[in-house]
């Protein structure tokens, strides 16, 4: 029988319990992280949405920074949303957001501007869904990514989701609805690597 897979969901700040229900509605355990101890014993990690630049500033208060890439680097797979997306990325334009630099792509905060601060659309994600539901919350853009990064999902022209490897990112709020598949596409990119 598969072993039930444990999900990280790193929990300094923002929507960390919808994304511990969506965890285990796809069918894995999941498990708060505080600390980086934590990190030995889970197959994959899950990085909130929020409010980047205190995530951030709790990551480098608590060890994160240099934790979490040697976390990727052993192997396993990270699920940046929203907050979480702008964290992996290599580039940030404007503004000192501390950040992970693993993902190769640069990222605009609160892209939407004040207008769309927040707004649903269905969007079509290759290899997840033709309808994904996306909850859109001062959202972030990836305005460019490098050659070893797959584009998964447009909205008006702009890149909304992107996968490099076992690097996932979305700048949509996928936990905040009943809609599970983006949460099964990654575990099943973590079953390609246990
Ligand atoms: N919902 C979110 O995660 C918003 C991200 C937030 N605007 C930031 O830049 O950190």
């Amino acid at each position: 029988m598969e072993r039930v897979l444990k999900v990280g969901i790193l929990a300094l700040q923002g929507a960390v319990a919808e994304h511990k229900r969506s965890i285990e509605k796809a069918g894995a355990e999941a498990i708060l992280v505080k600390r980086v101890e934590q990190l030995s014993e889970l197959d994959g990690l899950i990085l909130p949405g929020g409010e980047s630049t205190t995530i951030g500033r709790l990551m480098r208060h608590y060890g994160f920074m240099e934790a979490i890439p040697a976390f990727y680097a052993s192997g396993k797979a990270i699920f940046g949303t929203c907050a979480g997306l702008i964290l992996l990325a290599d580039h940030i334009e404007s503004g000192e957001t501390a950040h992970l630099r693993l993902m190769d792509m640069t990222v605009m905060r609160n892209a939407f501007g004040r207008q769309r601060e927040s707004f649903e659309t269905d969007l079509k994600v290759a290899g997840v869904a033709d309808d994904l539901r996306a909850v859109f919350i001062r959202a972030p853009l990836i305005t460019s990514v490098g050659s070893d990064v797959e584009v998964l999902a447009m909205y008006q022209d702009e890149i909304v989701v992107a996968r490099q490897e076992r690097l996932l990112a979305a700048s949509f709020h996928p936990e905040l609805t009943e809609d599970d598949r983006l949460h099964r596409y990654f575990l099943d990119i973590i079953k390609a690597t246990v």
